[in-house]
């Protein structure tokens, strides 16, 4: 703790942000190398973390969860923008001391938690508003940001696209905003329709250096969402259709049924083609039939072909019961 004794010396009642050794000396310090399996890429530069955090908006007197702030570059940026309290979600136990250092010179303002943001309850990680019976309209002051591998950022937005639709993890506070990073290509799809994806941080601003760029997202939760169905079933129908890009949407349809139950749908258009709406057609239609046909929710193609080609070796006719149309179960 040399390094912490200097600095107390330096300013003996209170350690002050400015007083911190730079990010390229906590990781000297510290000994912090960037883990090629665990995809560990840091930002360095405070003008681009910052140019980061303003995409979240203000953040005076705000609460964040930070998740992976590794060796806390963006931590930095966070706090400089005026936040009351921040939450930093760290897996990596090699950064939670410089994570600390970081702590003592922000008194009050930032908890540490090792953790992996994937199981960690963030229902439990704020104090949470009086009613939670009405989403509020406006949003609440709690943001969600993050300078996540890609491995990780992606999973994580599947799940928390479900804790919206069913007001859990970090939605219990509300309409929570999140700012996290994707690798650029998936920035630009997942803001194809709204042009959101305003920046971009080149992959060599990175130590190391990712082979690719990468593009920072701002998702705030619509109120009321454009699709009323379950949130597994307009997953199911989505991630069927997508799964075959580039081809016509029959293909990926198709595959939402038994193989005997599959009519000839008529090669209209791409995945790529479809709208909110065209997606909101068919997951209602989707869903009025697995309402007419129980056990077609569940009914997953994969696991057909799986049985069918385990039959054939084993030599048995028996596809399993997967699927009965006609509410069989
Ligand atoms: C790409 S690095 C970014 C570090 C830092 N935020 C920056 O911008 O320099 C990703 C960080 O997320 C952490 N991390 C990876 N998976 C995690 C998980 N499941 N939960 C929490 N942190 C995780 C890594 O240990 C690493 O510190």
């Amino acid at each position: 703790m040399y390094a912490t004794f200097i600095i107390r010396m330096a300013a003996p009642r209170k350690i002050a942000l400015f007083c911190l050794p730079t990010i390229g000396e906590v990781i000297k310090l510290y000994n912090l190398r960037a883990e090629k399996q665990l995809s560990q890429n840091f930002l360095l530069d405070m003008r681009l973390t910052d140019k980061i955090v303003r995409q979240a908006g203000s953040l005076r007197d705000t609460h964040v969860c930070e998740v992976g702030p590794g060796p806390g570059g963006l931590t930095r940026s966070i706090l400089s923008a005026g936040t009351a309290d921040l939450l930093v979600v760290e897996k990596d136990n090699c950064f939670i001391p410089g994570l600390n250092l970081l702590s003592e010179a922000a008194p009050g303002k930032l908890r540490v938690v090792h953790g992996d943001i994937l199981t960690y309850r963030m229902d439990r990680g704020f104090s949470k508003p009086n009613s939670t019976k009405t989403v509020p309209l406006d949003p609440p002051d709690l943001h969600i940001i993050g300078n996540l591998p890609f491995s990780v950022s992606t999973p994580l937005i599947i799940k928390w696209l479900e804790n919206i639709s069913n007001r859990t993890g970090p939605f219990v506070y509300g309409r929570t905003r999140l700012t996290l990073t994707f690798q650029k290509e998936v920035a630009e799809r997942l803001t194809a329709s709204t042009y959101l994806c305003a920046v971009t941080i080149p992959g060599r601003a990175f130590i190391p250096k990712p082979e690719v760029d990468v593009g920072v997202v701002h998702f705030t939760p619509l109120a009321q969402p454009q699709i009323k169905q379950p949130f597994k079933l307009v997953e199911k129908v989505v991630r069927n259709v997508f799964q075959f890009r580039s081809k016509h949407c029959h293909k990926g349809i198709e595959m939402l049924f038994p193989e005997t139950e599959r009519l000839e749908l008529a090669e209209v258009m791409s995945p790529t083609e479809l709208s909110i709406p065209d997606i909101r057609a068919l997951a209602d239609a989707y869903s009025r039939l697995c309402s007419e046909n129980q056990g077609l929710l569940t009914y997953d193609f994969r696991e057909e072909l799986r049985l069918k080609h385990l039959n054939r070796r084993s030599g048995s006719s028996n596809t399993g019961n997967l699927w009965c149309p006609g509410g069989a179960g």
